[in-house]
């Protein structure tokens, strides 16, 4: 995505070699630009959310396999690298698929092969997920271009969820991408951001990119959607997923349930953005078969953001030693979602909605 005049991906290979990335820790306040040069690299950018979001998580991921290859491309250190960078996080899917993706590549080869044919397959993994999430923003679009037409034209408003934009993804985002195309389209669009607690990714990473993209927004806290669905306000929701199931359950930041809950008691669509990478076709179950994983407790007790004295850090809001849950994801039931925009088109949420778009899976 363009930020000042420059075009940037969330995660790519330099010319000298070295894979940098955005270290989305300081953003808005700061574009810090790091490299990540080591295996214990990698696994922290992703535990500690450097990145973040599945698609870039997966790509990450696969980068950090390829730089371990060059140090090491034995088939132990094949073996630790998958345990190392899979246990970072436990529930984006795209984490195993590409840790998969690799090592189902390299095992095969040639220790002198393998460096190589890792960066190369990394790169595919970046453009592949670049392309898939354009594809969404097309079919994302003609969904957006019919509330439009009903509207007169008129502008149409969604609200979306945490952070599922280019930022999330190698480029163009998921839920952001029909957005970005509308946008592009001439489409009168306007989005209400949840802010997203704890972390905030929507106050920081969604509404810093609607800023730069030029999107018209509104920064909400994540206990008004509900009030704004019952008012009108809401057109549809387009949010994204970090694992779904072949049944069409949803996995995604926590607080999505709730809005799929307000959004089917105001009539509202709720729309899932979902690149075929995301899709887990081993569960079947979402409620009880996807981790959840559970945060620091000092996520929920403090909040990030730029200090009096300009410096970026942390402000505790509730008195010492407060105990805290932080549960980062929940599972949204398909029965809650009106479908799900995939690259190769809008699937029912259901096992025959995602069979007819992914007979191969079936
Ligand atoms: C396009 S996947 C984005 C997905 O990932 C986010 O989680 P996190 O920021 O903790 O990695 C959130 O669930 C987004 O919807």
């Amino acid at each position: 995505m363009k930020i000042d005049g420059t075009h940037y991906r969330s995660i790519w290979r330099d010319g000298d070699g070295t894979v940098k990335i955005i270290d989305q820790r300081w953003l808005p306040h700061e574009l810090r630009i790091v490299s990540l040069e080591s295996r214990t690299a990698f696994a922290d950018a992703i535990r500690d959310m450097w990145v973040r979001g599945a698609p870039l998580i997966g790509a990450t991921a696969a980068y950090g396999v390829a730089v371990q290859m060059v140090a090491d491309p034995s088939d132990d250190a094949l073996t630790e690298t998958w345990r190392v960078l899979h246990e970072t996080r436990p529930t984006a899917i795209n984490l195993r698929w590409a840790l998969d993706e690799m090592d189902r590549l390299l095992r095969p080869l040639p220790l002198e092969a393998r460096a190589g044919a890792a960066f190369a397959r990394a790169a595919e993994i970046c453009d592949e997920d670049v392309e898939t999430n354009r594809r969404i923003g097309q079919h994302g679009l003609e969904i957006i271009r019919a509330i439009a037409a009903k509207k007169g034209g008129g502008r149409v408003n969604v609200l979306t969820h945490c952070n599922a934009g280019w930022l999330a993804t190698v480029d163009w985002g998921t839920a952001t991408s029909p957005i970005y195309h509308a946008a592009e389209a001439g489409i009168d669009v306007h989005v209400f951001v949840d802010e997203t607690r704890p972390r905030n990714q929507g106050a920081q990473l969604t509404a810093w990119e609607m800023n730069h993209h030029g999107v018209s927004h509104d920064l909400i806290v994540d206990n008004a959607g509900g009030h704004l669905m019952q008012h009108g306000e809401v057109d549809l929701c387009i949010v994204g997923t970090d694992r779904t199931t072949a049944q069409g359950d949803v996995c995604n930041k926590i607080g999505t349930y709730l809005k799929a809950l307000a959004a089917q008691a105001n009539g509202v669509p709720f729309y899932v953005a979902l690149p075929s990478p995301t899709i887990d076709w081993t569960v079947t179950d979402g409620v009880r078969e996807i981790p959840i994983e559970e945060r620091a407790q000092d996520e929920v007790t403090r909040v990030q953001g730029r200090l009096p004295d300009g410096k970026i850090g942390w402000v505790q809001i509730s008195p010492d030693g407060t105990p805290a849950r932080n549960p980062a994801f929940d599972v949204t039931p398909a029965a809650l979602v009106t479908g799900l925009i995939t690259e190769r088109g809008v699937a029912q949420a259901s096992a025959a909605g995602l069979a007819a778009l992914f007979p191969e899976k079936a």
